[in-house]
This record gives C-alpha cells, sequence and structure tokens, in this order.
C-alpha cells in the first residue's frame, strides 16, 4: 500500500505499520488511543484518475482513497453512488433549500455499508475468515450481509431488544447472532473482550481505523454531488460520532485537495435521550450514561468517537442539536410524505434536529442544506408505525369507501 504512510494515534501521534492488524495505540489503549490513517496524498492522486463528473457508481469510484492493497479483490455488494433528490416540499415546509442524500439506499439499506466493504476487504487481506462486531442492529446486518458474501463466519453481538427486522436481516444472512441481555455499551464491552480472547477480525468503527475511512466515501461522494453548489449545511445523525466525522473528513480532503471549492458547516443531531456528544460539544462532561430513545440506531450512552465528532463539528463552524422522540417520529413522517423517502428514526432525526436548528436561529431561512439519510426505515416497522398512525379497517365492501370518501351515501 504504498499510497497509505502510517497509522497514527491521535492522542500521542505514535506511528503504527498499517499492514498488520492492530486497533488503537499501544500506550493508549481503548478508545482515547484512537488510529488514524495517514496517506501519501502524492500517491493518491497519482492512482486516481476519474473525473468528478457527478457519476458515481459506487464507492469503488475512490478506490484510490481507501487503505486496501492493489492486488486483493473487494468485498463487495455495490455500496455507495447514492442519490442526492432535490427535496422543494420538505424544503418548503422548513423554509430552507433541500436535498436529501438518501444512504438508505445502500445494499443492506444503511450508510454502514460503506465501511463494511472497507474492513471486510481489509479481513480479506490479513487473511482471517471470522469477524465480529457489537451492533445496535444496523452494523451487525451490514457486516452479516457483506460476510456472506465475501465467505466469512461471522459473529455478532447486538441488544436482544433491537428492532426485529434488524435481528432477522443477519439471521437471514447466515450470522451467528448473539442477543445480549443488556445495552449496545455492554455489547460493545463484551466484543471487545471476545476480540483479544479469540484473534476474530472486529469491524467496530469505534477501533477498526479502517471504519471511518470507508464511511468518508460519503463525503467524497457529496463533495463530487455537489460540486459548484456545495451545500451551507450538512446534517448527520450521531450516535458514537463516526459517521458526522467520515462525512467531514471526505469532504475536507477533497477541499484540502482543491477537488472542491467549498466546505459546508456540519450540523450533528442527538436525541435528548441520548446526549453525550452534544453535550461534550457545549462544555458539559456530565451526560446520562444510560441512554434511551426511539432512535435505536443512535441509543449510544459512551459515544467512543466523541473527539473526533466534536472536532468534526469545530473545524467545520458547525454546531449540534437534541431532538426528543416525538420530534424524531414527526420527522420521519414529514420525510415520507414530502418526499417518498421512508428512514429509520436515526436517519429521520436529521430533519428534526434541522427543524430545531431552524428554530434556533442557527439554520437560517433560504440556506442550502443537504440532510443525510443514514438508515431505511423497512427495518424498524414498529417505529414506522409510531410515526405514520393507524390504518383504518374496513369491510370488503364499497359502502365503507363511500362513506369513507364522499361523507356517506
Ligand atoms: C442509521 C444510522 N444512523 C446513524 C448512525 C450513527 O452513526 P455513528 O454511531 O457513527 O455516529 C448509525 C449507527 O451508528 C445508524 O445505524
Ligand atoms: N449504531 C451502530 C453502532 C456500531 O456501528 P459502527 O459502524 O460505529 O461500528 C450500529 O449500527 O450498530
Amino acid at each position: 500500500m504504498d499510497h497509505v504512510e502510517t497509522l497514527e494515534c491521535t492522542l500521542c501521534g505514535a506511528e503504527y505499520d498499517p499492514d498488520q492488524v492492530i486497533y488503537t495505540c499501544s500506550e493508549h489503549p481503548g478508545v482515547k488511543g484512537i488510529l488514524e490513517v495517514r496517506y501519501d496524498y502524492d500517491e493518491v492522486l497519482d492512482r486516481f484518475d476519474e473525473s468528478l463528473d457527478g457519476d458515481v457508481r459506487s464507492q469503488w469510484k475512490y478506490r484510490a482513497f481507501l487503505p486496501v492493497a492493489d492486488d486483493v479483490e473487494p468485498v463487495t455488494l455495490g455500496e455507495g453512488g447514492t442519490p442526492i433528490l432535490d427535496a422543494p416540499r420538505l424544503g418548503t415546509e422548513l423554509g430552507v433549500d433541500l436535498r436529501v442524500k438518501d444512504d438508505g439506499r445502500n445494499p443492506t439499506g444503511v450508510l454502514k455499508d460503506r465501511a463494511t466493504a472497507v474492513s471486510l476487504t481489509k479481513a480479506r487481506e490479513f487473511g482471517i475468515d471470522v469477524v465480529t462486531c457489537a451492533s445496535t442492529g444496523n452494523a451487525a446486518a451490514s457486516l452479516a450481509g457483506f460476510s456472506a458474501r465475501g465467505g466469512f463466519d461471522c459473529r455478532l453481538f447486538v441488544p436482544g431488544d433491537a428492532p426485529e427486522g434488524k435481528l432477522a436481516q443477519p439471521l437471514v444472512y447466515g450470522a451467528d447472532v448473539l442477543g445480549v441481555r443488556g445495552s449496545y455499551d455492554e455489547a460493545y464491552d463484551l466484543s471487545m473482550e471476545v476480540t483479544e480472547r479469540f484473534g476474530w477480525y472486529n469491524r467496530n468503527a469505534a477501533v477498526n481505523p479502517f471504519q471511518v475511512e470507508g464511511k468518508r466515501t460519503v463525503g467524497h461522494e457529496l463533495a463530487e454531488q455537489t460540486r459548484g453548489e456545495v451545500p451551507d449545511w450538512l446534517v448527520f445523525s450521531m450516535g458514537d460520532g463516526c459517521t458526522i466525522a467520515g462525512g467531514w473528513k471526505g469532504f475536507r480532503e477533497f477541499h484540502d485537495l482543491d477537488l472542491v471549492e467549498e466546505t459546508p458547516r456540519m450540523l450533528g443531531v442527538q436525541a435528548e435521550g441520548a446526549s453525550a456528544i452534544h453535550d461534550a460539544f457545549h462544555g458539559h462532561d456530565d451526560a446520562d450514561e444510560v441512554a434511551d430513545t426511539v432512535a435505536d440506531s443512535i441509543s449510544v450512552g459512551r459515544p467512543r468517537n466523541t473527539v473526533k465528532a466534536c472536532s468534526t463539528l469545530e473545524e467545520s463552524g458547525g454546531e449540534s442539536v437534541l431532538v426528543s422522540d416525538e420530534e424524531i417520529l414527526a420527522a420521519e413522517s414529514l420525510l415520507g410524505r414530502t418526499e417518498g423517502i421512508y428512514a429509520e428514526p436515526a436517519g429521520a432525526a436529521p430533519v428534526a434536529g434541522l427543524r430545531k436548528a431552524r428554530d434556533a436561529g442557527i439554520v437560517d431561512e433560504g440556506e442550502s442544506v443537504v440532510v443525510v439519510v443514514t438508515g431505511n426505515g423497512l427495518k424498524d416497522t414498529k417505529s414506522g408505525m409510531r410515526a405514520g398512525g393507524e390504518v383504518e379497517r374496513i369491510d370488503p365492501a364499497i359502502g365503507d369507501v363511500v362513506e369513507r370518501y364522499d361523507g356517506g351515501d
């Protein structure tokens, strides 16, 4: 990998060989010593011979930017290359010039597929065939799907009360799904213990340095797709904080390389019941470590990428807001009925956050905004039913329909 220089500890700057399996800095174990991939950009640009014409079929258009060896066949289901859609009806409702990047259209229905493809390609490169992760559900389903595709043995740690769709999906993909009686944070700790004991390859974005590299392709894509009309704001939801950090890393990288002229401000959205990054960004370090929100994917009590997420907000001149469960469900319904996009609660939270930011005067009327929908609603139909309302039951007779639409006969 001539284009990858090193893995660097974000805390002390210690450097590590990128051709080895390593999670965090040996001097700073745990999430304090997260390693960052450093590239030789002359080499990267030498390899990048694509034109930035807005035509993105998959994230592998940016292979030159990914930390994978040239001679390894990627494990892929065609992830990335998701559309940016104009959202005029929702934009009018929120008073902004709005576009939506629908990453729920990824192969397993979630933005995480970008990262999973990169980490399984690394597992293939390292010759490891058992993989694992802790997950609120999406990362697990994603890892299971790509494991099936690449022929890996997949062992997952997921809170047992995850939405059913997120448990059914990895089961159908043939993974071992271990439903942990506890929270995502507890499942995460267990998966780390297991990784140390059994040597399985761990996908957790918090510690696997290659994950955020995959997630950053959403930033590359956003930069390419909005070139010439870069939005004032880019909105993401935040759980552990890796996704927003990845989106920013990719966008800023293209800007630093003069591939795009401007950068957006980043708006991070958390749920009131899982607010640790927002609290840290606003100088409060007494956040409740017990997470509780309908948006299960961002129901994280101890986010592992708080530092990265806060630097993203700071560097981009951004902000963060909190939204209630009611606001998230209302946003899920609003997004669906105005633009025909069905998001899970964490995917709709940015819409709720944008409304909050408008009300708070953070985002001004008429500014241009791209909201990133990170996950598809079909995985969590229970929340969808709460957001969408009741099904009206009728008899299979014309009379009930006439009464409904004609006000009686
Ligand atoms: C649909 C969805 N949206 C948002 C997030 C938040 O991403 P992160 O935990 O990297 O902040 C996740 C998972 O983490 C997710 O599955
Ligand atoms: N909410 C996430 C948490 C783990 O995902 P990661 O990509 O940050 O490791 C999930 O979907 O499980």
